[in-house]
């Protein structure tokens, strides 16, 4: 094609390449979900509906971009994250951002119908914010997705004790807001039993612990795994072949796609799926 005289205006496109050899993780949040929740009617502090409309239109990301490895999420938030040797769009970080939250939105919505049958969407519908950082390490990954699901944990005891106050005791929000004041999770746990008869630790998994999406293999070599320690020795990029890393991202592709609530701060979660940090996919199970 000629060059035109207008062509110069690419030069001001600025590059936004991630950084090599790091997990990038994109993590998604719904734009002002308070308002949309209470206008959706949204049951508190949890409504499954909508958390279960979020984990489906997680796991139809996931299965759309096989350089996908894992993906957490909570509340109105969910984070993708893509391994350390991911190629995809040349890592460049505003075409992943943004195919990442534009598959994700329209999925939610596509979903919407199945979740809240009698609730059509309406203008201003739903959207999405999204932001790409990028972990050097195994244990930088980790302690992100620990640093999520603790904060799944704290937010989610409070909401249940805040909102027993409320629904079961009579409180208004103020009252609430100052009875839990300075109260450690003891307190709380405390107050929901000898108040409500509520143990925390009966509350519904995915509430307490959010939802964890990967692709589940049998592993390749079962055993111990220490899948931190294996990683990380590898410093340098590993390079794999064309064909290998084209047969992998098949595999991948193909591996059935499982949402759990599960601790994923506990190190057992990683060391009996090493597949998901290290480069090679495990064994995809056998259909029984
Ligand atoms: N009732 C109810 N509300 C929820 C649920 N999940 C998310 N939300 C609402 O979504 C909000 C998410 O918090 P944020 O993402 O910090 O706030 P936001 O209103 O979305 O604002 P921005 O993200 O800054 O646009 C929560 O504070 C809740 O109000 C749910 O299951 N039930
Ligand atoms: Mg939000
Ligand atoms: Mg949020």
């Amino acid at each position: 094609m000629a060059n035109s005289q207008y062509e110069y205006v690419k030069q001001f496109e600025q590059p936004d390449r991630l950084l090599p050899n790091t997990w990038i993780v994109i993590r998604i949040d719904g734009r002002g979900f308070t308002k949309f929740a209470s206008k959706y009617g949204f049951e508190k502090p949890n409504d499954r509906r909508a958390l279960e409309l979020m984990n489906a239109a997680a796991r139809a990301v996931m299965s759309e971009l096989p350089d996908i490895t894992i993906a957490y999420g909570v509340s109105d938030e969910y984070s993708f994250v893509f391994h350390k040797s991911c190629s995809l769009f040349d890592r460049r970080s505003s075409k992943l951002v943004s195919t990442i939250v534009s598959t994700f939105t329209a999925y939610y919505v596509h979903f919407w119908p199945s979740h809240f049958p009698n609730t059509p969407l309406s203008p201003p519908l739903p959207s999405f914010d999204g932001r790409a950082v990028c972990y050097p390490t195994v244990q930088n990954l980790q302690d992100y997705m620990s640093w999520r699901q603790v904060d799944c944990h704290i937010n989610n005891l409070y909401n249940t004790t805040f909102w027993a106050l409320i629904q079961q005791g009579g409180m208004d929000a103020t009252e609430a807001e100052k009875k839990l004041k300075g109260t450690l999770a003891a307190d709380k746990n405390e107050i929901l039993f000898s108040q409500f008869g509520i143990n925390y630790n009966n509350e519904p998994e995915m509430y307490k612990k959010g939802s964890v999406v990967f692709r589940d293999y049998e592993p390749v070599d079962p055993g111990t795994h220490n899948a931190t320690a294996e990683v990380d020795n590898m410093a340098r990029p590993v390079q794999q072949s064309k064909t290998q890393a084209e047969n992998d991202k098949k595999k991948r592709a193909k591996a059935p796609i499982v949402v759990e609530h599960i601790s994923i701060i506990n190190r057992d979660f990683w060391d009996r799926r090493p597949w998901l940090l290290s480069n090679k996919p495990g064994k995809i199970p056998k259909e029984p």
